[in-house]
């Protein structure tokens, strides 16, 4: 286990927080939610039907036969109501345990989420979204993932940061910047002493190739510049120039994130989710998230690809920003 996992995990145990977990069918969900008692990490409510869910020491609910259904189905109805969203849609919604369990978040009933093991991300985020919203002074959600990679020569001991990795499929330049921004302050609040240092990528360094794509990074990299000057952020770079001393040397001399990158910002959506699978799959990377940075309260996905401690991490980090939260 990564010192990051371990990490998170004392920090989980030292003053636990109460994860709702509403993919109660899924096998991997009660392996990591067994584990999750077993190691003390959390408080756990698993959604689903209480005669197939056995774990013990968890609060297990059905949506659809809830005390809360009512309420909850009020207070999204009066959430959503400028979309059109009737009381009778709304009762309906409330029988997703996706929607339900946000609820429960939104309510102060759980202190965060975790979901996304047999759920697609845009069904898993959607409800976040559209019931939690944005925190306070934040206009973009994105995600990223923890990767705590087997080389130790990059990032801080093997772990960086990847952005985004899973909500947004083609931000602007301008939306870039905002990823490229929270990503910082997701690395400060996640590993303390280690100063970020961002690299907005490309297929190419410092304008060597021509393209919309890094003319957008030179752009995203101009506006974060100018957001936040006192931010080790550099770009465009290619991955190789990022992380690799020598070959920053070469191309892209003198600056202060080339060779030494831990945040690494993909261009979009297609690159952010090819390239933490990639090292994720080749390398045997410990891969955490999609995490979500930006959403008024904790709510984290998974990849439909994930083993059990996968979730376990995830569920981990979460009841750690619900801490962070308070
Ligand atoms: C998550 C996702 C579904 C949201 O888009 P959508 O379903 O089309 O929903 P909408 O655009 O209608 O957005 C729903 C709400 O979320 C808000 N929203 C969407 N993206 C947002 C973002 N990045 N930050 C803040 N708010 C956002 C919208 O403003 C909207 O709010 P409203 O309903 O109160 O007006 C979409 O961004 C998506 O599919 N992303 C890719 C996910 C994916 O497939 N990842 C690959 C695997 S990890
Ligand atoms: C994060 C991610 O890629 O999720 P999934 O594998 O479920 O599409």
């Amino acid at each position: 286990m990564s010192d990051f996992l371990q990490r998170m995990k004392s920090a989980a145990k030292a003053d636990k927080k109460t994860i709702v977990l509403p993919e109660g069918e899924d096998p991997r969900t009660i392996e990591a939610a067994k584990k999750i008692v077993e190691e003390g990490l959390a408080n756990l409510i698993i959604l689903g039907d209480p005669s197939q869910i056995d774990v013990e020491g968890v609060t297990v609910i059905d949506p659809k036969t809830a005390e809360k259904h009512e309420a909850y189905a009020e207070k999204f109805a009066e959430l959503r109501a400028k979309k059109g969203v009737t009381i009778e849609q709304a009762r309906e919604q409330m029988n997703d345990a996706t929607y339900f369990g946000t609820m429960m978040v939104k309510m102060g009933d759980a202190d965060g989420l975790v979901s996304g093991a047999c759920h697609s991300t845009a069904n898993t985020l959607r409800p976040a979204l559209q019931i939690l919203k944005t925190a306070p002074g934040t206009k973009l959600v994105s995600a990223f993932f923890i990767m705590c990679t087997k080389t130790p020569e990059y990032g801080a001991e093997g772990t960086l940061m990847f952005a985004d990795c899973g909500l947004n499929i083609d931000p602007n330049a301008d939306e870039l910047s905002e990823i490229a921004i929270a990503s910082a302050a997701s690395w400060k609040a996640f590993m303390g002493d280690v100063e970020p240092k961002v690299a907005m990528l490309s297929f190419s360094t410092k304008g060597s190739a021509k393209g919309e794509v890094p003319e957008k990074v030179q752009e995203a990299t101009k506006l974060a510049n100018e957001k936040a000057p006192e931010l080790a952020l550099d770009g465009d770079l290619q991955l190789d120039a990022a992380l690799v001393q020598s070959v920053a040397d070469l191309k892209a001399p003198g600056s202060e994130v080339a060779g030494h990158a831990n945040i690494l910002v993909f261009p979009d959506l297609e690159a952010g989710n090819i390239g933490y699978k990639l090292v994720q799959r080749f390398g045997g990377a410990e891969a955490y998230g999609p995490i979500l940075q930006g959403i008024a309260k904790p709510v984290n996905d998974l990849s439909r690809g994930c083993s059990a401690d996968d979730i376990v991490g995830v569920v981990a980090i979460t009841a750690v920003q619900a801490q962070m939260a308070e």
